[in-house]
């Protein structure tokens, strides 16, 4: 299996109080064509800086990153990253404009994207009218409106309410199921890492290394609440999860 991102042996330090502090050691994670993968850790374990590294946004000081060449990455974050001064399809089309495509090609695709995600009654609209979920929903159209192979996640569900965040999991699922692309995404949420990964990177932090790398081997749909085989498997990944993460926690009154 061809790896879209291989990881190895990547350490970051960021300068802190006058000195040099490991933020990140020893990282190994290869993610394989087609995989979605959730980076799981407390808070300041690193997950948002390894996630930046992939994207080329931070530097790592150690190790290796590898990436297909000229690989085109799409990047969501969890604050609605969308320009206010543009209505929802300029939003769209802009990045299309920039990579070289005409205007009539670029809202005609725009269009298309925002179809999919649901906001194709939007299109004129300025985005300062848009839910956050709306938001939400232009900003993923956006990052899939470069045709990314590798679709890079920063707690993108992080900021909304329970039922806005279980449509938008599901909108994943279903533009991933459709299109077979790479996922990275980083969550605080076990349950949600559970809903959506094939493989879940359990990280520890001080300083942020991979603890264990966990297979989520259920059957998708992971949402029936009426099939009890799965909701026991879910059951017992979630525990194993949390007593992993019960047994990262420091003494209280332990310094770093
Ligand atoms: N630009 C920076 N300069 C200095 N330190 C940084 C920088 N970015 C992150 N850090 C530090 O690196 C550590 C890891 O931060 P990071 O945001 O990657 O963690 P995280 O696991 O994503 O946390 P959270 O879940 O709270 O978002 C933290 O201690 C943070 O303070």
């Amino acid at each position: 299996m061809t790896s879209v991102v291989d990881v190895r042996q990547l350490g970051k330090t960021f300068p802190h109080a006058g000195k040099n502090r490991q933020v990140l050691r020893d990282i190994d994670l290869q993610v394989a064509q087609g995989e979605i993968v959730a980076l799981l850790g407390p808070s300041g374990c690193g997950k948002s800086t390894l996630l930046r590294i992939i994207a080329g946004l931070e530097q790592h000081d150690s190790g290796e990153l590898r990436l297909p060449p000229a690989v085109k990455i799409g990047m969501v974050f969890q604050s609605y990253s969308v320009f206010p001064w543009l209505s929802v399809e300029d939003n769209v089309a802009f990045g299309l404009t920039l990579q070289g495509a005409t205007k009539k090609a670029a809202r005609q695709a725009a269009r298309e994207l925002l179809e999919k995600v649901g906001l194709a009654g939007q299109a004129k609209a300025w985005t300062s009218v848009l839910s956050g979920g709306m938001k939400q929903r232009l900003a993923i159209a956006r990052a899939l409106a470069v045709r990314p192979q590798l679709l890079l996640m920063d707690e993108p569900f992080g900021a909304l309410d329970a039922f806005t965040r279980f449509e938008m999991q599901q909108l994943l699922l279903r533009l991933w199921q459709e299109s077979g692309k790479t996922v990275v995404f980083v969550t605080h949420d076990i349950d949600e890492a559970i809903l959506l990964a094939d493989r879940i990177v359990v990280l520890s932090p001080n300083p942020g290394s991979v603890n264990s790398i966990i297979p989520v081997d259920l059957p998708r749909p992971r949402h029936d609440l009426t099939d009890p085989t799965l909701l026991q498997r879910q059951a017992a990944l979630r525990s194993h999860l949390y007593q992993l993460f019960f047994s990262m926690q420091r003494p209280v009154g332990a310094s770093h």
